[in-house]
């Protein structure tokens, strides 16, 4: 299929030069690892391919250039979302502004995000995150197999205090329960392609007894938990203002704000409760995503661990714990959360933005409607931006000049569609590596007979790439180390 380039019926084709390949159909859509045949699609077609899929046009970029050009550059054009009826009719996602279209609705969402996660305002955020990840330490240092559970714990905590003032204490909490569930059922739902209905909307409309239609009874279990991430908390904090109780926080001070504004549209609570949810949904499960790849990174490439470990020690002198004051002087430490954000990044082919309108690139048609992606995975192993050997995990990379950040390179998408809790997701990342790293080492686990057993583990496949749960060995790295851990207090 794929080496006979065509132009698929219904496509129209600007005048001039012979159009760049379009290079096959739904049969083309790798169903795994998308990301990686679409790279190699790439080798073979260029910047720019793209396939039918039951006439919407999937288009592919794989460059830096031909992404800056339409995310960027031509940012007003390629900013909407596709429609899911999967995620946002059947599952009921409609609230979460990842999903919602370029318009007016998403502008507010996106405003009520911004107005709390820009630069400066993500600072009032760090003595949370120092609190919580100092916990960290203390769980580690109590059951260090449990290290995936903990840094989740971790994660759910810094949010759940952020978002809602909710202070969580539990490992089994049922807030962050319900938005991991709800964080799964969407990394399983928004890969184009992966349910039928998304390419055949009417479909939506078949009942869910007839054969054929169990994405409907599928949809309808993840729905529950879909509506539920954005109503449980929301109402907690409501009733915890209406006794006096509920702690400053995302939600609490919007619906200061709202009560003390006359003339509210009449749905302005709705955009908060829904931005509140999707600050839950994006904001734990992305950074322990990246944590893990980080942990695993520290197992697989031992030296690279011995460096960081230097550099924090020779600023942090071994007598006290890290601080956010300190990132300037720790280049090698803030290289390193970088390079496993680059190594493999959490959403490789990001999220789909949609063309709002026809456009021609290159003498190549995109037609309004047109699903966009920007390789991600691709970008950031080219080799001119980020040094040679780009499948190694080498923060080393990024202490040569002219090397590119991966975080406005794809990591955290594109355009006006780039990730709004990007600021307040590096802090985390810097501050559990540093944490970790000055107490810890992480090594593979040894068999009976004392010897290395290296992580068995597979990258997931989906919105999200991610290692699968795999085990190590993490051990306080002297006494030193064991008794600044101690002296942390139980209580967070
Ligand atoms: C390491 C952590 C994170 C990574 C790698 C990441 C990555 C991304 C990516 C790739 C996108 C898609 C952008 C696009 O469409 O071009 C995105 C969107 C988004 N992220 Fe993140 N993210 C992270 C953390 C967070 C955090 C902590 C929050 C909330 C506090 C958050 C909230 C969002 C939201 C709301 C969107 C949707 C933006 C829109 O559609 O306009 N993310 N993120």
């Amino acid at each position: 299929l794929l080496s006979k380039p065509r132009v698929p019926k219904g496509l129209r084709l600007p005048p001039g030069p012979s159009p760049k390949p379009i290079i096959g159909n739904a049969l083309d859509m790798p169903k795994y690892f998308e990301w990686e045949t679409y790279a190699k699609y790439a080798k073979q077609y260029g910047e720019i391919f793209y396939l039918d899929v039951f006439g919407t046009p999937l288009v592919f970029l794989n460059s830096r250039r031909i992404v800056h050009e339409l995310f960027e550059r031509r940012s007003s054009n390629y900013s909407d979302r596709t429609t899911f009826p999967m995620i946002v009719d059947l599952m009921g996602f409609g609230w979460a502004l990842n999903f919602q279209g370029y318009g007016e609705w998403w502008r507010r969402h996106r405003q009520a995000m911004h107005n709390k996660f820009h630069p400066s305002a993500v600072e009032v955020y760090k003595p949370i995150q120092i609190k919580h990840t100092r916990d960290l330490l203390r769980r580690l240092h109590k059951a260090p197999e449990d290290f995936i559970k903990h840094i989740r714990h971790t994660a759910g905590a810094i949010i759940m205090e952020v978002g809602y003032g909710i202070n969580i204490k539990s490992e089994n909490d049922p807030y962050i329960h319900t938005a991991e569930e709800a964080m799964n059922a969407v990394g399983e739902a928004a890969v184009p392609g992966r349910f039928m209905v998304d390419m055949i909307h009417w479909m939506k409309y078949i009942p869910e007894w007839v054969p054929g239609a169990s994405f409907k009874k599928q949809a309808r279990i993840w729905k529950k938990y879909i509506l539920d991430v954005a109503d449980l908390p929301f109402e907690h904090v409501k009733a915890q203002m209406a006794n006096g109780t509920a702690q400053p926080s995302f939600t609490s001070t919007h619906l200061e704000s709202l009560a003390a504004t006359k003339d509210a549209p009449a749905d302005a609570e709705q955009v908060i409760k829904g931005t509140a949810a999707v600050i839950l949904l994006g904001g734990s499960d992305t950074t322990v995503k990246t944590l893990t790849t980080f942990v695993l990174a520290m197992v697989l490439f031992p030296a690279v661990q011995k460096k960081i470990q230097e550099e924090l020690d020779a600023v942090l002198g071994g007598v006290r714990l890290p601080e956010f004051e300190d990132m300037t002087a720790l280049p090698y430490t803030i290289a390193t959360y970088k390079e496993a954000m680059r190594w493999h990044p959490l959403l490789p082919l990001g999220i789909a933005h949609a063309a709002t309108q026809d456009d021609v690139i290159d003498g190549y048609f995109i037609p309004k409607g047109a699903i966009v992606f920007g390789n991600s995975w691709l970008l950031l192993r080219e080799e001119t931006d980020f040094g040679p050997d780009t499948e190694k995990f080498d923060p080393g990379r990024f202490m040569e000049s002219g090397r590119r950040d991966p975080g406005q390179t794809g990591a955290f998408g594109y355009g006006r569609r780039v990730c709004p809790g990007r600021y307040m997701a590096e802090n985390s990342l810097f501050i559990a590596v540093a944490s970790i790293l000055q107490n810890f080492d992480i090594t593979p686990t040894r068999d009976s007979s004392g010897k290395e057993v290296m992580p068995e583990y597979e990258w997931t496949s989906g919105l999200f790439s991610s290692p699968t749960d795999y085990q190590c060995t993490i051990k306080s790295r002297s006494k030193a180390a064991e008794e600044r851990i101690l002296s942390i207090p139980a209580e967070v």
